[in-house]
């Protein structure tokens, strides 16, 4: 594959954020410089211009016309999710790491004077903190099958949903692709085993073609979740040698370790399994999930045609903009 452009006159691909000889200036350096990204003081948690999000917005709707034909449901949900839910999920089970959950003060008033003081000295002011019943949600999909089951078994021929979600993983990093909140669309495909098998094909051939004609680099590979621990490398083993978990890379922050920006996820009866979700004939669903990562192919779009949008190619902006 070729080196990354480079993102002006002064920025050689040497110059890359991963580069040890690396002075200047960073990719996500010259994103907050541009204002396209606004720093708060957390890694990985930022704040986005209008011409950002002018980007994810009108990727939001390009995706809507590829799956148009479908005729998904659509259904969206805050940022957060119960705990009870998540609980459930199984997420705690491979991703403890990742998790966020939300805590509120549960004191009185004179925990209350000695939470003020706390956070006058600098001390921790957490002690009478605790655990609501929201979690914040880790990926788009996790409220939906709840939901569904709910509902009772599955119409012949099954389900298909569109969703969108702030979602949250703790993964401070200086990558700006890897963000601690970022927007997830995904389409959701629940039946037969054939039937979700079926939807992701379509969709990685979809997905392809999206990002091809965006003049994007890109390369689509087996993949596996950052499960936890000893035990998570086991789970990652097996989800790729059955194949569950395919990802759409694009170089971004370097050529040796590029991007997620689409996932392609086959979940077999997991959450069938978990949630009591059934087909028509009464036996278990099975689940697929197709994933963008909105803030991510913004950046792939921003790193490859530059910080200025009126400069990217006339024909990326037509299929953005029309
Ligand atoms: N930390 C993040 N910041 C921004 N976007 C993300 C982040 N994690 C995941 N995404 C986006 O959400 C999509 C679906 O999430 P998924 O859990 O499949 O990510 P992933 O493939 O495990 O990402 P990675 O392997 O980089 O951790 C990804 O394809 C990516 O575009
Ligand atoms: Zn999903």
């Amino acid at each position: 594959m070729d080196s990354l452009p480079a993102l002006d006159r002064d920025a050689s691909p040497e110059a890359l954020p991963d580069s040890p000889a690396a002075e200047a200036p960073t990719f996500l350096d010259r994103l907050f410089d541009a204002g396209l990204l606004v720093r708060t003081g957390v890694d990985g948690l930022y704040g986005r211009s209008g011409a950002f999000e002018s980007v994810v917005e009108a990727l939001d709707r390009l995706v809507s016309r590829l799956g148009a034909d479908d005729k998904a449901e659509v259904m969206r949900f805050p940022p957060g999710m119960s705990r009870s839910t998540f609980e459930r999920s199984g997420y705690l089970k491979g991703f403890p790491h990742l998790a966020g959950t939300v805590h509120s003060f549960c004191g009185n008033e004179a925990d209350h004077a000695r939470l003020l003081a706390c956070v006058e000295a600098g001390k921790d002011w957490t002690e009478k903190q605790a655990a609501t019943d929201i979690v914040l949600t880790p990926a788009a999909c996790y409220p939906l099958y709840p939901t569904a089951a709910a509902r009772g078994p599955l119409p012949q021929g099954g389900l298909l949903f569109d969703l969108q979600s702030y979602c949250f993983r703790h993964e401070p990093s200086l990558e700006p692709t890897r963000m601690q909140l970022f927007r997830m669309r995904e389409y959701v495909r629940m039946g037969s085993p054939d039937e979700v098998l079926a939807f992701r094909e379509v969709w990685l051939d979809r997905g392809t073609k999206m990002m091809a004609g965006l003049g994007l680099p890109l390369a689509v590979d087996l993949a596996n979740d950052p499960f936890f621990g000893r035990a998570g490398k086991m789970l990652a083993n097996n989800q790729r040698n059955q194949n569950l978990k395919f990802e759409l890379n694009v170089p971004v922050n370097s050529v040796e370790k590029p991007t997620a920006c689409l996932s392609f996820n086959y979940h077999q009866d997991h959450f069938g399994t978990t949630w009591g979700l059934t087909q028509a004939d009464g036996s278990v669903a099975h689940t697929a999930c197709v994933g963008f990562g909105l803030e991510r192919i913004t950046l792939a779009l921003l790193r490859h045609h530059g910080l200025d949008l009126d400069a990217w190619p006339a024909d990326v902006r037509a299929t953005l903009w029309g």
